[in-house]
């Protein structure tokens, strides 16, 4: 549905080249979502307005449903620009329209007659979950609803492909959780092929079905979020994925922790669980083979493309030697461990 060719694209800044796009080229097959996902200047944004060419690449093919984009006539362009629909960080809306209006915008504009406006107006309304608000205007709406109005509203034209610029970036995790819930009822539902970029693994994580990592311009890695999860081959998208698995110590553990298991102090390990990880019961196998018990302090384990990933904090029972063979062990099952201290 999406086809990115060897896109580059350079901007002048005073007296220099600035290169934001280096020889980019991504596929996004129909229906899927695929996660763009990079630091702040890594050429994120400039990568999706390059799809619906609000920025034209210096050079390179950019393929939306089989058409060329960059050899349309200005009209055919127009065109297939109503297939393509984006929203925005900070949603872009009219604050001089009603919620109604602001959907039913892009309906007035290509001539649509009044009453089926008002019908498609109100169905979108209600695919968004926001009919009691339509008579309100954008200033009394929470960021959310924001981003409820700006995805019905680019929906009105019934596009093929849905491009999300940092879609959820202003918005609190609930509320991010409950707009990207939606993209996905949106995506399954509507059978909407999503491009987004983000700079939070979570997004990627909760509804991507595919990644890429763009850094200087470049994508750097990409493919199912199961195997990017799985086998990183960068530092830097293994610093995006861990970033997505911090845990905090609890402050009562903190205050308690040195750095020698002096005074009968028991060692805090550290466990990393990724696609690689042998998915054994690996704390009652603790305790069996070395008679060591353990008591978890604190965990997040959680899925991505059907693979098990978390972080576990665990005190274990062990004296010296143990403690040496229970690190042997979790590492031989492929946890990557750290021993943080002793508490
Ligand atoms: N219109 C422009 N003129 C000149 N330079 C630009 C322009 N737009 C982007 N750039 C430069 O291109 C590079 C990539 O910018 P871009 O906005 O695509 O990054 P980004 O990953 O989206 O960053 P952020 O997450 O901070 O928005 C940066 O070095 C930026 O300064």
């Amino acid at each position: 549905m999406i086809e990115l060719k060897n896109i580059t694209k350079t901007f002048r800044q005073k007296d220099r080249v600035v290169t934001a796009l280096n020889g980019v080229s991504l596929q996004v097959s129909k229906g899927k979502i695929f996660g763009v996902i990079g630091a702040s200047g890594a050429g994120k944004s400039t990568l999706i307005r390059c799809v619906n060419l609000l920025e034209k690449p210096t050079s390179g093919k950019v393929i939306v449903d089989g058409q060329d984009l960059l050899q349309l006539s200005a009209p055919q362009l127009a065109q297939a620009r109503r297939q393509i629909g984006m929203i925005f960080q900070h949603f872009n809306l009219l604050s001089s329209r009603t919620v109604f209006d602001n959907i039913a915008l892009p309906l007035e504009l290509s001539n649509t007659p009044k009453q089926e406006i008002n019908t498609r107006v109100l169905d979108l309304l209600a695919l968004v979950g926001l009919q009691e608000k339509q008579h309100d205007y954008p200033s009394s709406l929470s960021g959310g609803q924001k981003q409820r109005v700006a995805i019905a509203r680019t929906l009105a034209s019934n596009p093929k492909v849905l491009l999300c610029d940092e879609a959820t970036s202003a918005l609190d995790p609930e509320t991010t959780g409950s707009i990207l819930k939606l993209l996905k009822d949106i995506n399954q539902r509507l059978n909407i092929t999503i491009l987004l970029i983000t700079h939070e693994m979570n997004v990627v994580k909760s509804i991507c079905d595919e990644v890429g990592v763009i850094s200087n311009g470049q994508l750097i890695e990409q493919g199912t979020v199961a195997d990017i999860f799985s086998h990183p081959t960068t530092e830097l998208t293994k610093k995006f994925i861990a970033s997505s698995l911090e845990i905090e110590l609890p402050e009562n553990f903190k205050n308690r922790l040195s750095n020698t298991p002096d005074g009968g102090k028991h060692p805090l390990i550290q466990l990393e669980f990724s696609g690689q990880s042998v998915n054994d019961p690996v704390l009652s196998e603790t305790a069996r083979t070395f008679g060591v018990d353990c008591n978890i302090i604190s965990a997040r384990m959680e899925y991505a493309g059907g693979v098990k990933f978390g972080v576990m904090l665990i005190e274990a029972y062990s004296t010296g030697e143990q403690t040496k063979q229970v690190l042997a062990y979790f590492e031989d099952k492929r946890i990557k461990t750290q021993l943080i201290g002793y508490v």
